[in-house]
């Protein structure tokens, strides 16, 4: 076993199994204290809720819960392993929610047989959080769950994989661009990767200005174009005009690369097609469709960035989910919609402009972190996420008619 692979199992597995617990919030040691938590004083709240369902946020821990719902279709880029082999991705979630944004979140992982099943299961259980986030679900059902989830829940659902990833990717995209002189209505974008994160970044980096017919996506059998007859109606979106077929066709002269695939996918062969000047967010976790050491030995003009902490340019929703969801639960949102998603992309973008302080350089290890080719997008650890993300979105979700109440005074101002 290597050393790393002993490292992660032991972190897991000890002292106590799994990477979180609940705690209390109340005393409970007296029996005043059961008296008034448990019978006879919880009849309080519940006859005041069961009056007026909103004190449901003021008497309970709803209003700082999210629910973070898997069935292990697509867990990370490792594929279909099912529900008990996602439980440490999900937990992984419920961590970094707690750790970044102060939200509680617990994991609940889906077995289920048909989709309709999986929707029901979600959809009556919603209520109890104060948002779902939906996460590794396979493509293209993830499409159909989610939307039928967004119009029978009252709370917001947000399908990670799809627009985590994608605020996150096109924030870093519009940065890289800036840096190596380029803009996004002129890209020509590859897409490798057919899936949920594929479709949902393109979507939302047309959104941003990119123009459809200068993105080509491939899944496993080669270009999406219009002659195919086995598409999906989502991949059919993407369905170029063109007699391009492979890769190395497309990548020809490409000015961006987005791997949302698997591993080891591009060669450093193909990225010296590129155009001058060339963006490669390589962003299959655990193990990017190429090296970056690799990459970087093949083109020294490139602007490289992968899912994982332990290189430069973390592309990774990690740096959205914590937020958005901070954001939209702080103004109780029903929904996250596309004006709190395009106020998260700007957050995060603009933050990667500004002075990095001396804590986040020591946490990323680091002694100079500048806007540039080897610093595109924050750092996870940056605590202004939290007051910046959250802001701009739950300020969103007020102007967008998404929020049940204002923002509450004074929110997230920074110290
Ligand atoms: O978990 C991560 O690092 C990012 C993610 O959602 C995925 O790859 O499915
Ligand atoms: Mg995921």
């Amino acid at each position: 076993m290597t050393d790393f692979r002993k490292q992660a199992l032991d972190y897991h597995a000890l002292p106590t199994p799994g990477k979180i617990s609940i705690e209390l919030t109340k005393p409970a040691e007296t029996s005043k204290d059961l008296a008034l938590a448990y019978s006879p004083g919880v009849a309080e709240p519940v006859r005041a809720i069961a009056e007026n369902p909103d004190d449901v946020y003021k008497y309970t821990a709803k209003g700082n819960l999210v629910a973070v719902i898997s069935n292990g279709t697509a867990i990370l880029g490792l594929g279909n392993l099912g529900p008990m082999a996602s439980k440490p991705v999900m937990e992984g979630k419920a961590l970094l929610f707690k750790r970044f944004a102060g939200l509680d979140a617990i994991d609940i992982e889906v077995t289920h047989r048909t989709t309709q099943d999986f929707i029901n299961t979600v959809a009556n259980i919603a209520d109890s959080f104060g948002g779902v986030n939906l996460e590794d679900i396979k493509a293209p059902e993830c499409f159909e769950i989610e939307q039928a989830l967004i119009a029978r829940c009252e709370v917001p659902i947000f399908h990670d994989d799809q627009h985590g990833t994608a605020i996150v990717t096109a924030a870093g995209l519009l940065n890289a661009l800036e840096i190596q002189g380029k803009r996004l209505p002129k890209a020509k974008i590859v897409c490798l990767g057919a899936g949920a994160a594929a479709i949902a970044c393109m979507e939302l980096l047309i959104k941003c200005g990119a123009q459809r017919e200068n993105i080509y996506m491939l899944d496993s059998k080669g270009v999406i174009h219009t002659r195919r007859e086995d598409l999906n109606e989502y991949k059919a979106l993407f369905a170029n005009n063109t007699d391009k077929r492979t890769l190395q066709e497309v990548i020809t002269e490409a000015d961006v690369f987005v791997g949302v695939s698997g591993p080891n996918l591009l060669s450093p062969d193909d990225l010296k097609l590129m155009a001058e000047n060339p963006i490669v967010f390589a962003c299959s976790n655990p193990d990017p469709e190429i090296k970056p050491e690799i990459a970087l030995a093949a083109r020294d003009d490139l602007i490289m960035a992968t899912g994982r902490s332990d290189y430069p340019n973390q592309v990774n929703n990690v740096l959205c989910f914590p937020f958005i969801f901070r954001g939209a639960l702080d103004v109780r949102a029903k929904a996250i919609n596309d004006e709190m998603k395009l106020a998260a992309v700007e957050a995060i973008r603009q933050l990667a402009k500004e002075p990095v302080p001396a804590e986040v350089l020591q946490a990323a290890g680091v002694d100079k972190l500048e806007f540039g080719a080897q610093y595109i997008i924050p750092k996870p650890m940056d605590p202004r996420l939290r007051t910046r993300v959250s802001k701009a979105v739950a300020i969103a979700a007020v102007s967008s008619g998404a929020a049940r109440i204002d923002l509450p005074k004074n929110y997230m101002a920074e110290s």
